[in-house]
């Protein structure tokens, strides 16, 4: 499938990939990937966009390469494929595993999307070390230790560069607040900190942007439902999976900050899990402005109030055991 792509480019007069960045999405023909590769196909940002899976690349790539957006698209299929498809890439884009049905935490998905996500790493650290890489595969708070390790054993870990995708917890928070207030979302800027599963979610509703109060009831509620919109989301599908489209959304605003800051804009900041000193654990998603080199500086908290202090703490210790795991079952 990728000769055919070749084959029909090396036919045409047109070039393709201008200036741009090369962004590959590894697991692009899932229920984030397809819509994920539809959004990044249009994005400005992006000159050439590699899709690879292990299965329906080419329906997928055919179908994206049709739009008349300026991305030049190549689908790449199973694991003989995986390094044509990272050489060369800029940014790659994870979202292949499993997702949840009903009943399930995140962490029930470890056991097969620690290994997908090794496997993966591991061409990554072969074929594009420089690569920034934002990591959507669940459990985050286990997968970005795991990949960390992986690229730290083949000699190419820049903690800069590795980056938890959280942005959907910011996205629900943003929303969530918004309907409360009676705000545009759009007009609303909710961090989130600590990690992607539920007590490790933590939004932080004393640093919500325009500056505003909630009674206690309504940070409850708003607590509550941030951490728990993923599981709101598997409860609605009902076993066909979990939260595809406003997590594609997601992940396309977060890997447009971490484009424009590779190409050098100033002042990108949003949140994402990443190797942090903000507190004792290795790893913790606060806010981090985005640069040419990746994540350049990673935010101190800023003041909590005593519910943010009591969520820290439980956010803390769930951490700390999610994180562990992922660095175990790299050493094993
Ligand atoms: N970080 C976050 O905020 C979120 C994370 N997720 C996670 O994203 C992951 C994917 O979710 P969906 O797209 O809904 O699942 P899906 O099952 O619809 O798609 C996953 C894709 O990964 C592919 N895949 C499996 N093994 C692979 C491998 N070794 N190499 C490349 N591709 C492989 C599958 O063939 C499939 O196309 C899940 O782990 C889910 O929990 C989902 C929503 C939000
Ligand atoms: O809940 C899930 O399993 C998927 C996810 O991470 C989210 O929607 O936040």
């Amino acid at each position: 499938m990728e000769e055919n792509s070749c084959l029909r480019q090396a036919k045409c007069r047109a070039k393709g990939g201008a200036a741009g960045f090369k962004v590959a999405i590894l697991g692009a023909a899932g229920g984030i990937g397809q819509p994920l590769a539809m959004l990044m196909k249009i994005n400005p940002l992006v000159s050439v966009l590699h899709l690879y899976d292990v299965v329906n690349t080419p329906g997928v790539t055919a179908d994206i390469s049709h739009m008349d957006t300026g991305a030049v698209v190549r689908g790449f299929l199973g694991q003989p494929q995986l390094e044509n498809a990272l050489t060369g890439m800029d940014l790659v884009i994870i979202p292949a595993g499993v997702p949840r049905k009903p009943g399930m935490t995140r962490d029930d998905l470890f056991n097969i999307n620690a290994g997908i996500v090794r496997t993966l790493c591991e061409g990554i650290a072969k074929c594009c070390p420089n690569a920034t890489v934002n990591l959507i595969s669940n459990p985050v708070n286990s997968t970005v230790p795991i990949a960390a390790e992986v690229f730290k054993k083949a000699g190419t870990y820049d903690p800069k560069k590795l980056l938890g995708v959280t942005m959907l917890d910011v996205v629900r928070a943003n929303t969530f607040v918004a309907e409360v207030l009676g705000l545009d979302p759009r007009d609303v800027d909710v961090p989130v900190v600590g990690g992607h599963a539920g007590v490790t979610i933590l939004p932080l509703l004393s640093q919500v942007k325009p500056p505003c109060s909630f009674t206690q009831e309504e940070t409850e509620y708003l607590t509550n439902r941030i951490q728990n919109g993923g599981t709101e989301v598997v409860e609605a599908k009902a076993g066909a999976g979990s939260a595809t489209l406003s997590m594609a959304y997601a992940a396309v605003k977060f890997a447009d900050a971490c484009l424009r800051g590779l190409r050098g804009d100033a002042g990108v900041v949003e949140c994402a899990f990443v190797a942090s000193q903000v507190t004792e654990l290795p790893f913790f998603a606060s806010k981090v402005r985005l640069g040419r080199q990746g994540a350049e500086e990673i935010f101190q908290l800023g003041p909590l109030n005593e519910y943010e202090r009591i969520g820290l703490e439980k956010a803390k210790k769930e951490l700390a055991g999610s994180i562990q795991k992922g660095i175990s079952f790299s050493k094993k």
